[in-house]
């Protein structure tokens, strides 16, 4: 069966609305799932006026189910609280407000079995605290909305490897005092369930130090004596498939080698994976209920309207999503059946 695929087009003032016409620009696309558009049907239409591309589209009644026919998107016309007109390249509360509802309700549709997963275009976390979100960034709301039941966090995902991360949206002078055992083992076990879901049978995990060539003993830093180094030692008597750790310069050259790699810091995968692919790196939302995928890149305020934002991105996250979506879902907790929380 196809799967069913909430799409919603992230911050109005980004490059969203652009490359989500793009995406559904190709037959292709629109033939390998039903699409459910969740979306403000003027930023639909001006996201394709800026790509320079039209596909057909049906409208859904709100709140009845939509009606999919071969290869022609449904859209749910939908702006929550937000009001148009949007300012452009400019993170605004009112943005923010639309990214967060328009998230919420293909949320809402994903957990009532409408569509099997979810995917959205690049929103803006500032835009999102302007508009109150009260989480430091989408995906601890994902984690309470979705009422998830365990650690989170996200996983990317690259050509075959994945990364997660001990800690995300943090200063990094935090950093240091958030890598606890319990944190690292919580990575391990994210992006571990995360790779069987998707189909790999024996993930190998790589993880990764956190100073300088691994603190050298102690000598630069004493995390990997202290913390990293026996919690590696612990996953691997759970029987978890770790090996590390390795210094951080040179962990991804072993990419190759093993399916995961777990950093300690957001920068640390982020910028390796961006260098081995932008336009292909995909964000996935751990350890939630339902698939959730958005592209690795942001908003591109900086080259918002010009008709040259690189689909690539979103193309791979929406083909990630198909592909969780299409694998049986690890129950969901009861409390996240029937509603979507707060
Ligand atoms: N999927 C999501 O929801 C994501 C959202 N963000 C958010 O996006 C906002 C902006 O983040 P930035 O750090 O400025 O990164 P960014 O990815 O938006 O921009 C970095 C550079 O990459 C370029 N770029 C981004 N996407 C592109 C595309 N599809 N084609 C061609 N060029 C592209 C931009 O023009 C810019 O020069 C932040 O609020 C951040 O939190 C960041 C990553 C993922
Ligand atoms: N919405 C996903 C997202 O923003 C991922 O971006 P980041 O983790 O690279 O900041």
């Amino acid at each position: 069966m196809k799967p069913r695929i909430a799409l919603a087009l992230g911050d109005p003032a980004g490059i969203g609305p652009e490359i989500v016409a793009r995406l559904l620009s190709r037959e292709e696309n629109r033939a390998a799932a039903d699409i459910l558009l969740v979306a403000d049907r003027g930023e639909l239409e001006e996201g394709m006026r800026i790509a320079g591309v039209r596909f057909d589209y049906s409208l859904a009644e709100e709140g009845g189910r939509p009606s999919f026919a071969p290869g022609v998107p449904v859209l749910l016309d939908y702006r929550g609280a937000a009001q148009p007109p949007f300012e452009r390249a400019v993170a605004t509360a009112n943005g923010g407000r639309y990214a967060l509802d328009t998230l919420r309700r293909a949320a809402e549709l994903t957990v009532a079995g409408v569509t099997d997963g979810m995917c959205f275009a690049p929103l803006n976390k500032h835009g999102l605290h302007l508009a109150g979100i009260g989480h430091s960034d989408e995906t601890h709301w994902f984690a309470e909305i979705l009422r998830a039941n365990g650690p989170v966090g996200e996983i990317n995902t690259l050509d075959g490897l994945w990364t997660s991360r001990v800690t995300s949206h943090v200063p990094l002078k935090d950093v240091s005092s958030l890598i606890t055992e319990e944190r690292i083992l919580d990575a391990i076990r994210l992006v571990h369930g995360t790779l069987i879901r998707a189909g790999v049978e024996a993930p190998r995990i790589a993880v990764c130090g956190l100073n300088p060539h691994n603190g050298e003993n102690g000598s630069f830093g004493r995390e990997e004596l202290d913390v990293i180094g026996p919690t590696v030692e612990k996953a691997r008597a759970l029987g978890l498939p770790v090996v590390g750790m390795y210094p951080a310069d040179t962990i991804f050259l072993k990419a190759k080698e093993v399916d995961a790699i777990v950093t300690m810091y957001h920068d640390q995968g982020q910028i390796a994976m961006k260098l081995m692919g932008f336009s292909r790196g995909v964000t996935v939302h751990g350890g939630m209920p339902i698939p959730i995928a958005t592209p690795a890149h942001g908003t591109g305020y900086d080259i918002y309207g010009q008709g040259k934002a690189n689909v690539g991105a979103i193309q791979a996250a929406f083909d990630v999503v198909r592909a969780l979506a299409s694998a049986p879902r690890a129950s969901a907790p009861a409390s996240a059946k029937d509603s979507v929380h707060g």
